[in-house]
């Protein structure tokens, strides 16, 4: 299929630590796209050879299991084959990943952004599942690698369900409140019991920003996403020199990029790879369908101010008329 015809997949990907909750949260997502007539997609993976997790989602659902190791570390380049391979195959209208609890929430959204280099994906801000006691247990002691981890997770959310709350009494759940919300002041909070929240208020709130929400906070923010990522599929060539200028004025907020481009001059294709200010560019001939396409990733910057920057070159090369 045309690359321009390609359906944009919505893909959702579920963190948390081990035994949060990501799991309850996922069967629930299942039967209410099903209800909704859709087709969903998962992928999922588990720290050990039998994903038993999966054996909690329904067998008609398509599924791609990662073994034997955590998303991140080990298989990232499984990922990006395993989910390509899982959306040719079987034209889910929307995927949703579930990290392993060990996962480092950036490593993922990372291999994620690989596929969108060839797969029309537009990829949801994060939903962490928070294991309210685990947590608690943990934030007293403050120390740890599994603290940290699950720090980051907190950090990269755009959504925090502080799950398993009747674990714990109100004065500790209003204590947890306050620690997640000095972790991430973008994220919005909903405090639950077996994952159950409004899912259609929750994928409607991935879907852009609800200004109601703001007022909640006594400071305003443009949008509660606080790690995102921009992808940006390209509609014409753009001029070499000026997209290195772009890239090189990106804010500092945006700390990783790549992309596959076609520039109005130069006659082959290039991969373009940008992390912590630095950038690379690689002639390729990639082979298939691929189509134009950056990906961003950064912490709370200006989507829209990108998409305005980056349409502003594809318009420059159209009216010089350079090809
Ligand atoms: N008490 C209580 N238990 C819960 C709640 N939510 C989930 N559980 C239980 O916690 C356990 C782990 O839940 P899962 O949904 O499998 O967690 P997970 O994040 O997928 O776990 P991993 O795949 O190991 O990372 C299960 O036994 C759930 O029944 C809750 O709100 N309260």
């Amino acid at each position: 299929m045309n690359v321009e015809q390609q359906q944009v997949i919505p893909v959702y990907i579920l963190s948390g630590f081990l035994g949060s909750g990501k799991t309850t949260l996922l069967q629930q997502l299942i039967t209410y796209w099903k209800n909704q007539g859709l087709r969903p997609a998962v992928v999922m993976n588990e720290i050990g050879d039998v994903n038993l997790d999966g054996l909690l989602v329904e067998e008609e659902v398509p599924m791609a299991e990662m073994l034997s190791g955590c998303i991140c570390c080990s298989i990232r380049a499984d990922l990006s084959s395993e989910m390509s391979e899982l959306i040719a195959k079987e034209k889910p209208d929307v995927v949703v990943i579930e990290a392993t609890g060990a996962a480092n929430p950036m490593e993922v959204l990372d291999a994620v952004a690989e596929v969108a280099l060839y797969q029309k994906l537009e990829i949801k801000p994060m939903i962490t599942v928070v294991d309210a006691p685990h947590l608690l247990e943990l934030a007293r002691t403050q120390k740890g690698k599994t603290y940290r981890l699950m720090q980051e997770q907190i950090r990269c959310g755009s959504v925090l369900i502080l799950n398993k709350i009747d674990r714990v009494d109100q004065e500790e759940a209003d204590e947890l409140r306050g620690q997640l919300a000095s972790w991430n002041s973008f994220a919005r909070i909903i405090p639950a019991v077996k994952c159950q929240v409004n899912l259609s208020e929750l994928l409607q709130f991935q879907g852009g920003h609800q200004e109601s929400d703001h007022r909640e906070h006594d400071h305003t923010h443009a949008s509660h996403e606080h790690v995102t990522v921009y992808t940006h599929y390209f509609r014409s060539a753009v001029n070499s020199e000026l997209f290195e200028q772009f890239i090189k004025e990106l804010p500092r907020d945006i700390y990783r990029g790549k992309g596959v481009l076609t520039f109005s001059d130069t006659s082959s294709r290039f991969l373009f790879q940008y992390a912590y200010r630095e950038s690379d560019y690689m002639r390729i001939n990639p082979q298939g369908n691929i189509p134009d396409v950056a990906v961003f990733i950064g912490e709370h910057f200006d989507k829209q101010l990108l998409a305005s920057r980056l349409i502003e070159l594809e318009e420059s090369v159209k009216s010089s008329g350079s090809i």
